[in-house]
């Protein structure tokens, strides 16, 4: 089936153009038979009709006609008439034969391929299991092999993921799904599942499913690795599967390139993802494009780093689904490029990284100051590694009676992960890395894998120069950090992902959400003065139910701010703990209360009691916050607003609960 298409597809650019469906004998919402107009996609408006194929319904009488070039395709044909729910009225899915992804895994839009040969035609094998649905297009070998292709399995340690402690509080918070197949997503969610290789869902995702079909608003926190990305965007685009595109607003609404018209329209996502690095933005558009496979949701992606320009064209060929970085996405509002009237669904992926980078400002204003729909009128998940203060805020102020999610200790390390603390003073760090580099590279060689190691240094001078001193000791060593340009942080991505440079000296850059299979060591070269930080640096291995192990360097003068909190991440996962880390606790704590007696009244001791706070749903622990700005108080019963009165307009004015955020968006330090 599949070869037989792809045969098509290389002798006439196969494609497919499918009626908009709803005609022919459809039924209207009234009961009424008869033609409807149809809606197409912004990105789809550029191809003529297509010629019947077997198996096909006919193409609607709505669709645009083909013209010689790719573009300015009338801007009637996506204008009203589509009808939600059903099989029917989903629109043409032809883009040029390009799919709505971008060719070579070109990333940024700078990749995007216009394609200005005119239309072609998709032709769908009739015993395709979708070939009863006109808005599922074809399979496409080639670009199954890009998405899929390098789809690394899941670990060994996969099912122990079903043993970690869930609790999901809220009032009727929903049963999560058992498996994939039994759940209600959407058929071609289900697909695209498989061929990305998930077998069994992880529990973030059980109830993330659950969570979203059933229209609830979600904050949740789960250990690294354990697939909160899928958890996200699985059930958010087997609704778009189910609902079937937007019928975008006649006023401006969201439309495929350029061409026409005087003032070029804004474009109008109906999902919109925030993260906070570019790096994570990418990712996460990767997996998008996983899971929108097949289907009329084109997701985009928008940073900082890559130019304006190329990013604008690419989300006017049309974009359902945003992934973006918060500053980027304020540029193309005031440039009155995007708008997020539309979005229906909001995501921010790793909220407590976005506000420790100072983009609090920016995340209020899109979501509260731009024209984003109330709270009540779009469904908000939040994913989080910890539940501070400032992010219970957030959650307070963007969720609608939410379900609170958390999946293992909040703040805990997997046990997938082998960790070590080695004392190792500053001047003996270099051999001593030189050393595990060495063992590493033996145990590949031994095991015929190439295993990649992530080193973390704290600052960007300090990653350039360990590389340098790598690469002089013959180690194929790369670096990334805050001070490469995005051209030279993805190219050393791509190097160190594909094991041409099977060590990463990284910055706390690569720290959160980077999701590289096959790195099997992360050394802390230097630890971080975050607790968090360390979690989140060590999660990048032992991903997937895959293991990994974790080396620290440690050693008195520097690190004894952390030590604390390590014993205890630790203790957690059930790590040996080095009897002389324990006197090193002793022997900090000391000194803490030293300092503090002789400051009178100085701070003294780390941060409060203990890290794995987090579990606790507040609005159980507290009554609840008060008061939303969109007011919901009468929901939560005896409120009361701990956090003194509206946070609708000032930033950062919460005073620093007790969580070590930095707050300055110059992240100098990475
Ligand atoms: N159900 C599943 N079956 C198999 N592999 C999965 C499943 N869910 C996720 N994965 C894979 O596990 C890896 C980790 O997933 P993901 O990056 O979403 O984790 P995460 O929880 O966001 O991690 P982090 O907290 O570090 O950002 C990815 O390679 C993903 O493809």
């Amino acid at each position: 089936m599949l070869a037989m298409s792809n045969q098509n597809a290389d002798v006439e650019a196969l494609d497919q153009r499918f009626a908009s469906l709803g005609v022919n004998g459809a039924s209207n919402e009234n009961g009424q038979r008869g033609p409807r107009s149809r809606y197409v996609p912004p990105h789809l408006r550029n191809a003529g009709p297509a010629p019947q194929a077997d198996g096909e319904r006919s193409v609607s009488p709505a669709a645009p006609a083909p013209r010689a070039s790719g573009w300015g395709a009338p801007r009637e044909g996506g204008r009203g008439g589509y009808s939600r729910g059903g099989d029917f009225g989903r629109g043409e899915q032809n883009r040029g034969g390009d799919w709505g992804n971008r060719s070579g895994g070109g990333f940024g839009g700078a990749g995007g391929r216009r394609d200005d040969r005119g239309p072609r035609q998709y032709v769908k094998d009739p015993s395709d299991e979708f070939a009863h649905r006109p808005d599922v297009k074809p399979r496409d070998s080639r670009l199954e092999t890009q998405l899929y292709g390098s789809q690394h399995n899941s670990g060994i340690n996969f099912e122990k993921y079903d043993d970690i402690p869930v609790d999901a509080s809220g009032h009727d918070a929903p049963e999560p799904i058992k498996n994939f197949d039994d759940s209600l997503l959407d058929e071609l969610a289900k697909s695209n599942v498989k061929l990305a290789g998930y077998r069994h869902p992880t529990p973030v995702q059980k109830y993330s499913v659950a969570i979203v079909t059933a229209g609830r608003d979600l904050m949740a926190c789960a250990q690294t690795g354990s697939g909160k990305t899928a958890a996200f965007l699985l059930p958010i685009l087997s609704q778009n599967f189910k609902d079937g595109p937007p019928d975008h607003q006649a006023d401006g609404g969201q439309r495929g390139a350029g061409g026409y018209g005087r003032s070029r329209p804004k474009v109008t996502p109906s999902t919109l993802v925030l993260a906070p690095t570019r790096e994570l933005a990418l990712q996460i558009y990767e997996e998008a494009r996983k899971f929108a496979y097949r289907s009329w949701v084109r997701p985009c992606v928008c940073y900082g780093g890559q130019p304006m320009v190329d990013q604008v064209r690419d989300l006017e060929r049309g974009c359902e689904l945003l992934v973006a970085t918060p500053g980027r996405l304020v540029d193309l509002i005031e440039r009155g490029r995007v708008s997020l009237a539309a979005v229906r669904y909001l995501v921010l992926d790793e909220a407590d990284r976005m506000l420790d980078m100072g983009f609090e400002p920016q995340i209020r204003r899109i979501v509260e100051k731009e024209d984003m729909a109330s709270a009540d009128e779009r469904q908000t998940l939040m994913f989080s590694a910890t539940f501070p203060r400032n992010i219970q805020m957030l959650a307070r102020d963007f969720l609608k009676d939410y379900i609170y999610l958390t999946v293992g200790r909040v703040g805990s390390t997997s046990e997938n992960i082998t960790q070590r603390v080695e004392y190792v003073e500053e001047a003996d760090k270099h051999s001593v890395l030189l050393d595990l580099l060495y063992a590493d590279a033996e145990t590949s060689e031994k095991d015929n894998k190439t295993t990649l190691t992530l080193v973390f240094v704290e600052t960007k001078r300090s990653a350039d120069m360990l590389c340098n001193f790598l690469l002089q000791n013959n180690f194929p060593a790369t670096s990334i950090h805050g001070d490469r340009t995005q051209r030279e942080r993805e190219q050393a991505l791509h190097s160190f992902r594909s094991g041409r440079t099977p060590v990463l000296v990284a910055t706390a850059v690569a720290a959160r959400g980077l999701d590289i299979p096959n790195v099997g060591h992360v050394i802390n070269f230097d630890l971080p003065s975050d607790i968090d930080d360390y979690v989140h640096r060590i999660g990048r291995t032992g991903r997937a139910g895959n293991t990994g192990k974790a080396t620290a360097f440690f050693n008195l003068q520097r690190d004894k701010g952390v030590v604390k909190e390590l014993l205890e991440i630790l203790m957690e996962a059930k790590q040996d703990v080095p009897e002389w880390l324990d006197q090193c606790r002793r022997e900090a704590e000391r000194d803490m209360q030293y300092r503090s007696y002789n400051r009178r009244g100085g701070r003294g001791g780390s941060r409060g009691a203990s890290r794995f706070g987090g579990n606790v749903d507040y609005r159980k622990e507290t009554g609840g916050f008060g008061p939303r700005s969109g007011g919901f108080a009468d929901k939560r019963p005896g409120g009361r607003d701990d956090f003194g009165g509206s946070h609708g307009s000032g930033f950062g004015g919460y005073g620093g609960g007790g969580y070590s955020s930095g707050g300055s968006g110059a992240n100098n330090w990475f």
